[in-house]
């Protein structure tokens, strides 16, 4: 079974609520015919229910559930909830009302904060910031959570490295120039990440354009510190660093570049220095070895919020979709 057809058997096992809040996009809607159709999860549409029927012609909405924030009858416990979360801002109970009104993402994010869905997933329209931005100010971070961060979980075709071609590639969506502490943060979160999601140990490698000392800049030293603080910080996990990309996956290369590493040659957890190398990274492998590419998930948040790239296809929606809902069942378990 694929990597995302067993995510999406785990979430069946516990239906979780996802609400969908970009119900103007048709990829949108053709992804939430096909999480009903499979029993991945039960869907919230955020908007006028006859609106969103009259342009899904083709699609089964029957049985999702439809909440039009403009005839809402849960309206004031959200502007309460709105207003709960951006209490340290002062936000007034106007001003929440206006923002649930003309904004779907914080519309759903307040569903999520108040416990009426159990996740969003959002992003084929909205850029990431926007989407970000609704889970970091609504729902928030995760107790005990040092940074929030976002990875993608890739699936290579006919590719035997990695998890037989399965990574953790982070962060490619959130945090744009992450210091060498949050850097180690993200290695750890992404190694529980890949521990939950994918089942096997993580291998984390810490990408640089060095390995092991083969390079000298300051760029360079922040992978090595972050190295340094993530081995400390996580002592159980096998983390390595600093690897350029081909020591990191390649065991033929590591045996020359990193010979002495556990991890070099058989990483499944790939932490990029930054955002740029992130983004680009994971668009490369997509785009060039049409790798699956499901996210930027986030991790971190308190609840499951998830973005999307605006250059989607349905069916990434539906991954993510599946993915949002085995972290909502996580989370509610924990
Ligand atoms: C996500 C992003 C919008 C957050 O920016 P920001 O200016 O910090 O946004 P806000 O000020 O609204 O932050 C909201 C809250 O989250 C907090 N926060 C921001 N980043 C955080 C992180 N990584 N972890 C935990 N909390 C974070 C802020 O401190 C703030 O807290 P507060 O509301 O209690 O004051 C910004 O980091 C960003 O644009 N990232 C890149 C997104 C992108 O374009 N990605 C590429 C395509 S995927
Ligand atoms: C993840 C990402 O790059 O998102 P977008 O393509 O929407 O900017």
């Amino acid at each position: 079974m694929s990597f995302i057809d067993v995510i999406k058997e785990r979430a069946k096992n516990e239906r979780k609520k996802i609400v969908l809040p970009e119900t103007g996009d048709p990829r949108t809607i053709e992804a939430a015919d096909t999480v009903l159709k499979e029993g991945i999860a039960d869907v919230i549409l955020v908007g006028n229910k006859e609106d969103i029927l009259s342009r899904a012609e083709g699609f089964d909405l029957s049985q999702a559930t439809f909440v039009d924030p403009d005839n809402c009858e849960r309206l004031n416990t959200y502007i309460e909830s709105l207003c709960e979360a951006r209490k340290s801002k002062g936000l007034l109970p106007e001003d929440a009302k206006e923002i649930l009104l003309s904004n779907p993402l914080f519309f759903g994010a307040t569903m999520v904060r108040s416990g009426d869905a159990d996740g969003m997933v959002a992003g084929a329209v909205n850029s990431s910031a926007n989407v970000l931005r609704s889970a970091l100010q609504v729902v928030k971070t995760a107790p005990g959570t040092k940074i929030v961060s976002a990875f993608f979980l890739m699936v290579v075709p006919d590719c035997d490295l990695g998890a037989n071609g399965t990574f953790v590639f982070a962060d490619c969506g959130l945090n744009q120039n992450p210091n060498s502490e949050q850097l180690a943060a993200i290695a750890g979160s992404s190694a529980q990440t890949f521990k939950q999601l994918v089942g096997e140990e993580p291998r984390v490698a810490m990408l640089s354009h060095s390995t092991v000392g083969s390079a000298k800049h300051d760029d360079v030293t922040k992978v090595v510190e972050a190295t340094a603080i993530a081995k400390k910080d996580y002592p159980d996990t096998l983390i390595c660093g600093e690897l350029q990309l081909d020591a990191a996956i390649v065991p033929e290369v590591a045996a020359s570049k990193a010979p002495r590493s556990e991890v070099a040659g058989k990483a499944n957890v790939l932490v990029f220095p930054d955002l740029d190398a992130g983004n680009i990274g994971y668009k490369l492998v997509q785009r060039l070895a049409k790798a699956e590419a499901y996210g930027p998930v986030t991790q971190g948040i308190a609840k499951p919020v998830n973005d999307l790239s605006r250059g989607c296809k349905a069916e990434d929606i539906v991954g993510v979709v599946a993915i949002t809902a085995v972290q909502a069942q996580l989370t509610e378990n924990n």
